[in-house]
């Protein structure tokens, strides 16, 4: 159970005894069924509490980790606790120190094998027996010792290690452990802001199917969630645009995309099987009334009861009239609809309104997802979890400890034949006022008052409201030219490239410094960083801690800085000083390290799109952007984007595969950012 339900379940008035216990001599899992009862002690239904000892390789677990498992599931590091219960019906606590566990792991959703194991014992109380349900002559009863389920548990750790073998690639277990992750995915409602209707047929309309991002991004990540057994069991994929093409064409566009491994070309069969695509124009009413009834066809048989998700994966010109023909057509007559919307989310603030009020005028916000895809990588969900789930952090993470704060993304490559699109846009709009801007609410919102999704997009947009807008002072623009002594595409400039107007003065590298006046953050610079065609491809968070006070060390010691690489190769990594070992009293910089390939051998991290897919399909908005953040985001960059497009400054040039402008580290060192350049790091894995 996740923290927030676990809280939610403590103002419950139900209780929770013990139950049943029932050993699986199948899979390494064990179930107890908890009676719940009313306080007045009325019977109310039975929870179920499973431990499994589930490599996490290969149930993708963070696919279905906190966040995105339709289920009340505390993630272990390498088991799953899952707690079922009724629909309805709340679980409450299992005694103060299950309690405790959970709420010390709770939005980590980690817990040791020790501390699994003692959620057990401690769940499984004394005087329960092993229940087989089905076995003749079984029944519930109370009379037995725990040491039975205390070995079997340890049997099943044990056979957990041995299944995590370093390169962690045993199939056989992992198919095990996916055909129960499956089952549960497909039997369980949650009562909080998820629920997952494993039975109920759902059809994925994705609008835009002959374009770049379906096939590139959107097609690979449904055939994953369906290869892996996520998505709901009767799920269906529609694909429309306005070229003609059969689904067969359809599938020799994504072909190249999808990876399929030796062993999956079945199953990839099965896959194309479940799609069709209808081919219309975006504005024409009776296309679409076709389209809804391709959709209808895969409701037959279900008393016309299903689910429709449409990924918008169009360009923004066709936005409104796609979705009002959605609107006017396609709704699910017996079920819920869901729009997916990807980025650009207009262009300014006065756009930007406009594409949402139109957006609802037509939906709910809950039918709304709006994808910023950075949203659903593993260390930027990790914020949360490092900020709010460790005491050490949270307080230095102000002010008073923290010097300045740089969130930056850079990548080797150039605009690859995107200039026209890229070109109208421009670095700012392109990624600093969404995943940068996403980024940095995460690291400096306040804590929520819990996980629900409400919740965090409300400390969110409470940061964006005290961020002053940047003006052309607060920023370095540069654009990208040719080096000659590059190689290949590293020769050319931004302007070489074809698609970008001649003489265009669309930044390609921004560095900005916002400042958040609140009292948490009052005197602190974060500075954003993005851009293309640099050294490397990197995004990370640096906090950098000041100076410490009341120095003895002669000026020796270097700041603190805690980093978290985002990609590529995560990890999060605290600098601090050390003693030099040996005889001397010298001190020398080092790292706190938590690498994630090395700590976490073999564990697949699902890709940012099949997270938030899947979160679409629980219904669970924690990862997507709302109407009124989007409108803050766009306060806080506009009067800055309407600036370069009026003065339009010469941006700085710099050369393809350098960091970007020598400016934009002056910037830095302006804005209470050192770099001591002395830091040396050793990998510990070569
Ligand atoms: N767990 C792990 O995998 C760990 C890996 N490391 C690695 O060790 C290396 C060094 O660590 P890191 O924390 O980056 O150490 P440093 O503090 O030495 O920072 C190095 C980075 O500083 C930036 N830089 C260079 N010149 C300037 C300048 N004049 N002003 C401001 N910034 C400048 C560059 O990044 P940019 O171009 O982005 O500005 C450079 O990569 C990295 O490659 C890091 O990934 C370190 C610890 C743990
Ligand atoms: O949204 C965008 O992001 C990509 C970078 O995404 P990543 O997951 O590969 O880091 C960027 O290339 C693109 O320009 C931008 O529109």
């Amino acid at each position: 159970m996740t923290l927030r339900g676990f809280r939610f379940a403590l103002r419950k008035n139900v209780l929770v005894e013990p139950g049943f216990v029932h050993v699986s001599s199948r899979y390494p899992a064990i179930t107890v069924m908890p009676v719940l009862r009313t306080v007045t002690h009325k019977p109310v239904g039975i929870a179920r509490i499973v431990v499994m000892c589930v490599p996490l390789l290969h149930v993708h677990g963070q696919a279905l980790g906190a966040g995105t498992c339709p289920r009340d599931v505390v993630l272990a590091a390498g088991y799953y606790i899952m707690f079922h219960r009724p629909p309805g019906y709340e679980l409450v606590t299992l005694g103060q120190r299950v309690r405790m566990l959970m709420a010390s792991c709770a939005t980590a959703d980690l817990l040791s094998r020790a501390s699994a194991l003692e959620a057990v014992q401690l769940i499984v109380r004394p005087g329960l027996t092993p229940y087989h349900p089905g076995v003749k002559g079984a029944s519930p009863s109370r009379n037995c010792r725990c040491s039975i389920v205390d070995e079997v548990f340890m049997n099943c750790l044990r056979c957990c290690s041995r299944s995590v073998a370093p390169e962690g690639n045993n199939v056989t277990n992992g198919v095990d452990a996916l055909t129960i992750v499956r089952q549960q995915l497909r039997t369980v409602r949650s009562g909080e802001d998820m629920n997952f209707e494993g039975k109920v047929p759902h059809v994925v309309g994705v609008m835009g199917a002959s374009g770049d991002l379906a096939k590139k991004k959107i097609y690979p990540t449904l055939w994953w969630l369906f290869r892996d057994g996520l998505l709901p069991e009767d799920t269906a994929f529609i694909g429309y645009a306005r070229s003609k093409l059969t689904v067969a064409e359809l599938r020799a566009k994504c072909d190249q995309y999808m990876k399929v491994a030796p062993g999956e070309e079945a199953k990839y069969e099965a896959f194309w099987k479940y799609n069709r695509y209808v081919a219309g124009s975006y504005d024409t009413r009776r296309d679409f009334e076709l389209l809804d009834k391709a959709f209808a066809e895969f409701h037959k048989g279900s008393s016309e009861v299903g689910n429709r998700v449409f990924y918008l994966a169009l360009p923004p010109s066709v936005f409104e009239t796609v979705t009002a023909h959605i609107k006017e057509t396609c709704m699910a007559p017996k079920g819920w609809t869901r729009i997916i919307v990807e980025k650009p989310f207009g262009k300014d603030t006065a756009s930007s309104a406009k594409l949402s009020s139109h957006l609802s005028s037509l939906f709910r916000e809950d039918q709304l997802y709006r994808i910023d895809h950075y949203l659903g990588k593993e260390m930027v969900q990790n914020l949360m979890i490092l900020r709010f789930g460790n005491s050490i952090f949270n307080p230095l993470w102000n002010h008073h400890n923290i010097a300045s704060v740089l969130i930056s993304f850079k990548e080797p490559f150039g605009t690859e034949g995107r200039g026209g699109y890229f070109d109208e846009f421009g670095i700012v709009r392109d990624v600093m006022q969404n995943h940068l801007l996403q980024i940095l609410c995460l690291v400096a919102m306040q804590k929520p008052c819990s996980t629900r999704a409400d919740d965090i997009r409300d400390e969110k947009v409470k940061v964006l409201k005290s961020i002053e807008p940047p003006t052309l002072n607060d920023v370095v623009l540069g654009q990208y030219v040719g080096d000659p002594s590059g190689s290949g595409e590293a020769k050319l400039g931004y302007l070489d490239d074809p698609t970008v107007p001649a003489g265009s003065s669309t930044p390609t590298f921004a560095s900005a410094v916002v400042h958040i006046r609140n009292e948490k953050w009052e005197g602190v610079p974060f500075i954003l960083r993005c851009g293309k065609a640099l050294n490397e491809r990197k995004a990370e968070v640096r906090i950098q801690f000041k100076d410490v006070p009341g120095d003895i060390f002669g000026g020796m010691a270097k700041r603190n800085e805690l980093v978290v690489r985002v990609q590529p190769n995560e990890a999060v990594y605290v600098k601090m000083m050390t003693k030099t070992p040996g005889m001397s009293f010298e001190m020398e910089e080092t790292e706190l390290d938590l690498t994630y390939r090395a700590r976490y051998k073999g564990v697949k991290l699902p890709d940012a799109y099949e997270r938030l897919i899947v979160d679409v399909f629980c219904g669970t908005q924690m990862h997507f952007v709302r109407t009124d953040e989007l409108a803050e985001a766009w306060r806080i960059f506009t009067p800055l984007l309407h600036e370069i497009e009026g003065k339009k400054p010469t941006p700085i040039p710099y050369k393809f595969g350098s960091r970007g402008p020598t400016e934009a580290d002056d910037l830095l060192a302006k804005n209470n950012f050192k770099y001591y350049g002395t830091y040396k790091w050793t990998d510990p894995g070569k």
